[in-house]
């Protein structure tokens, strides 16, 4: 006679296992459904700051669901607790939406380990003087190669335009179809503006360069702004050296990065420089397998392409300048 469950009910084996999927859950897991999203930001000693739609800064903390899953400054974040932003008050972040970009770099190129630095980036302004400090190309291809490799575009801003001229390095620059800005003192930001809208924009450079005096231009009453940003962690400058996301007024986002002063690329794969140089990839298709492609490299069909005119040579010189930025 079949009984329902006769087989094996006094089976030890197969009923004193713990039934792991099929104990009942003792919660739900929230729907987040309507709940308030933020920008990160800027990020100090495991504390979120958070700008939510309406315009309120928030202090947040990870909870358990995010795990040990990284948040960044420039994440779009879901908050659950206390929104308020009232002083003392903390939210928690329950979900990080996916990211569109994710800019990398490693401290130098002995550190191996790649730092995600910001988030949902759409361009990558590198901001250089033209004197005082003196400009180091190398420095502008490694980011440029950073820039390509995550597929945010360049911009190239020369400050200090008084000092110096700018023709060198916007020769330099212009096969790579990069934009290029050049300002000084007083200098009418509408071009600087007008790229800057409606996109996400992280600065890079030097320390001298003149950023902050750009910053400010761009963004009226900003220095108020950083202080408030730094007062909130207790300190009386912001010495973290977490990026800093900022609003603009007309649109769009510049994310400051005081910390980065290198850019180790020791992350980038040769094929991502390639993909960034859309024009040079049908050609470099017919090179033979495993060309570098750098001078001299035998067979090389980026050679043929300029040797017949279908290829500037200017254009492959800069490419071959990126390649060896980090080979
Ligand atoms: N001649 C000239 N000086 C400038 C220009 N822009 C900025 N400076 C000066 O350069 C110096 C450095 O400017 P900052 O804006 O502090 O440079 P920064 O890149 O923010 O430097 P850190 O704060 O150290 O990261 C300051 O003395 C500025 O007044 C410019 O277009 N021309
Ligand atoms: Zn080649």
């Amino acid at each position: 006679m079949a009984r329902r469950g006769g087989l094996g009910a006094d089976d030890q084996g197969g009923f004193d296992r713990p039934r792991k999927h099929s104990r009942p859950r003792t919660k739900e897991r929230p729907d987040y459904f309507g709940a308030p999203t933020a920008r990160i930001v800027t990020v100090d000693r495991g504390r979120y700051r958070c700008l939510l739609d309406n315009g309120t800064l928030v202090t947040a903390t990870k909870a358990r669901v995010i795990g040990r899953k990284g948040v960044i400054v420039g994440d779009v974040v879901t908050l659950d607790g206390d929104t308020s932003g009232s002083e003392g008050t903390l939210a928690r972040i329950v979900e990080v939406a996916e990211r569109r970009t994710i800019l990398r770099r490693s401290a130098d190129d002995a550190d191996t380990f790649e730092r995600p630095i910001v988030a949902n980036a759409d361009q990558l302004m590198i901001v250089t003087a033209l004197a005082d400090p003196e400009p180091r190309m190398g420095m502008i291809d490694r980011i440029l190669v950073a820039a390509f490799d995550a597929k945010v575009s360049p911009i190239l801003c020369l400050t200090k335009a008084d000092l110096a001229s700018p023709d060198e390095l916007i020769a330099a620059y212009q096969p790579l179809d990069v934009p290029i800005i050049t300002t000084r003192p007083g200098s009418d930001l509408a071009a600087v503006h007008s790229i800057l809208t409606d996109h996400t924009t992280v600065l890079v450079g030097h320390s001298g360069v003149g950023k902050s005096t750009l910053v400010n231009a761009l963004v009226p009453g900003i220095n108020r702004a950083v202080a408030e940003v730094s007062d909130l962690t207790g300190k009386g400058r912001h010495t973290s050296t977490s990026a800093l996301a900022i609003p603009l007024p007309q649109g769009g986002w510049i994310v400051d990065t005081p910390g980065v002063r290198s850019f180790g690329i020791s992350h980038v794969k040769t094929s991502s420089i390639v993909a960034a140089f859309g024009d040079l990839t049908e050609f470099a298709e017919q090179c033979p397998r495993g060309c570098h492609h750098q001078t001299g490299a035998e067979g090389c069909a980026l050679d043929e392409a300029v040797a017949d005119g279908r290829l500037d040579h200017l254009r492959l010189a800069s490419f071959r300048r990126m390649e060896r930025a980090f080979i």
